[in-house]
């Protein structure tokens, strides 16, 4: 209830400051509004798909716009650097080693430190407590996403903000910031609030904070129809000229729809947001932060989506693979409904040809020709053995994964000891070691380990990686069978 009017509170401050989710008549919104949103958008919850997030109160059209943030809301680093002392000491040149983005994890945390007496203390406080980005992850965390290039990328991460927190220790003392704001714990928090929530703008690389503008979950580029009914077709705002405003925007100017849902934008002074797609009342409106695959979402924003269609698996390929192909190997994967990329496609085509052939048939693989029946055959097949292989050599198949999570569940939404005991017994030892993983005492009181884990959010238990790869895996041996299957009867035909 405290908590609901702080976020009221938060509104109508954000509403005093010129936010506002109706940004072409400016007229309907009362002189001193309880609230910035009402007219397209309200905050509600969506258990599935990003918890708090923006939900359309009527039904909005494809290229509207739905939210306008004046500039001069935005936490950037140079609206931060006003701070005099702040300013001054970031400028010494004895701290000018330190990238842009750790100065503003620096003056991110030094803004948290003045609490109350700082101006964006309203956004602040609804800011979360902490995050599930990779750099976050325990070292039991990080063994349990199973796959090698997960965990890669999970110790990669941390170990770079351990690195760019230590560089950056000797500005946070001068600063004299308070004790916990100076842990790798409150580090991780500020780097996350930025590598999550930030928003691109043209000025400055490390991008903004956009207060209310951050309530947008994601769905994935590409997710949205491409059902050209009804659309909006809205002047590109960035092209009006000055003196122009949003207030001049008219429907239906041909070849003029909008290619982005948000932006900066110079003429309005402000950061815009457009609907991507046509909303129903009551659907979650969504932005897209960019094209990412589950392992980049959860390095960046901590969490991963169960359909992404920007996922990607990389196999492993013989090393003499490489040596008659020209592609790189970022571009040599299986999308995540078991398609292998068009170089993938191609290289293993060349490779299932006889040495003597390739170079006669190259030409026809490079343009995504089939070469034959046969060869398309070992290709499927090659990849069916191979992707077998990368799922018996997993510690656990897909049935044990959705165990544990479904215990871990039921013992997140457990009332009684009792109950957790025997969830324990019966989960095998593996919910037992994650508790354990999060700092519980498994013979201290079942009680407070239930009332510790109550917090405990299910995409933290989602994002332990073993989730995902092998789901895909699945689906591409599937595919691929199928694949076989009409190559086959087509031979046979
Ligand atoms: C810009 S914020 C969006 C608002 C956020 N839900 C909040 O309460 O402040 C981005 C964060 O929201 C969550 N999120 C966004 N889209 C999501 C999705 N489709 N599924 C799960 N979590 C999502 C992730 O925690 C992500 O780091």
């Amino acid at each position: 209830m405290m908590e609901q009017e702080g976020f009221e509170r938060f509104l109508k401050w954000a509403a005093n400051l010129g936010i506002s989710d109706c940004p072409t008549n400016r007229s309907l919104h009362p002189k001193n509004p309880t609230s910035c949103l009402g007219h397209s958008l309200t905050v509600s919850h969506f258990p599935d798909a990003g918890g708090r997030g923006l939900a359309a109160v009527r039904d909005i059209k494809k290229g509207e716009l739905v939210l306008r943030v004046p500039k001069s809301v935005l936490i950037t680093r140079d609206s931060l650097l006003k701070d005099e002392k702040l300013c001054s000491f970031v400028n010494n040149s004895t701290y000018s080693s330190l990238s842009p983005t750790q100065i503003l994890t620096v003056c991110l945390l030094y803004e948290m430190g003045k609490g109350k007496s700082s101006w964006w203390y309203p956004y602040m406080m609804h800011l979360p407590r902490s995050y599930d980005v990779l750099a976050s992850f325990s070292e039991f965390e990080m063994q349990a996403l199973q796959v090698d290039d997960a965990i890669w990328s999970a110790e990669k991460a941390v170990s770079k903000a351990k690195s760019e927190w230590k560089e950056a220790n000797s500005l946070m003392d001068a600063l004299k910031l308070k004790p916990q704001l100076l842990t790798f714990r409150a580090w991780i928090w500020a780097s996350a609030t930025i590598s999550s929530r930030a928003l691109h703008i043209p000025w400055d690389e490390t991008g903004c904070l956009c207060p209310v503008g951050d309530l947008f979950n994601y769905a994935a580029p590409g997710e949205e129809s491409n059902d050209l009914e009804n659309v909006v077709h809205l002047t590109n705002a960035s092209s009006l000229s000055n003196g122009e405003t949003a207030d001049d925007f008219t429907e239906d100017q041909p070849g003029s729809e909008r290619l982005t849902d948000g932006g900066f934008d110079e003429n309005m002074a402000a950061y815009c947001f457009y609907a991507r797609k046509n909303y129903k009342k009551g659907n979650q409106v969504l932005l897209g932060y960019g094209t990412y695959t589950n392992l980049e979402l959860l390095e960046h924003y901590g969490f991963l989506l169960n359909e992404n269609p920007n996922d990607k698996v990389f196999i492993p390929l013989e090393p003499s693979m490489y040596s008659f192909i020209s592609w790189p190997k970022v571009s040599l994967y299986i999308h995540q409904d078991g398609t292998p990329s068009f170089a993938l496609l191609s290289a293993l085509r060349i490779w299932a040809t006889p040495p003597n052939q390739r170079r006669s048939i190259s030409h026809l693989a490079y343009s995504g020709s089939q070469l034959s029946v046969d060869n398309e055959i070992s290709v499927l097949k090659w990849i069916s053995k191979n992707c077998a292989m990368i799922l018996s050599n997993l510690p656990t198949v897909i049935e044990d994964d959705n165990f544990l999570l479904s215990t871990i569940d039921k013992i997140k939404n457990s009332h009684n000891p009792m109950e957790l005991r025997k969830l324990l017994c019966t989960s095998g030892g593996e919910a037992r070691a994650f508790l354990e993983s999060r700092g519980n005492k498994m013979d201290q009181n079942p009680g407070l380990v239930l009332k510790r884990e109550k917090s405990l959010k299910m995409e933290r238990l989602k994002s332990l990686g073993r989730f995902y790869k092998p789901q895909i895996i699945s689906k591409i041996i599937s595919t691929v069978s199928s694949d076989v299957n009409e190559d086959v009867n087509c031979l046979s035909s």
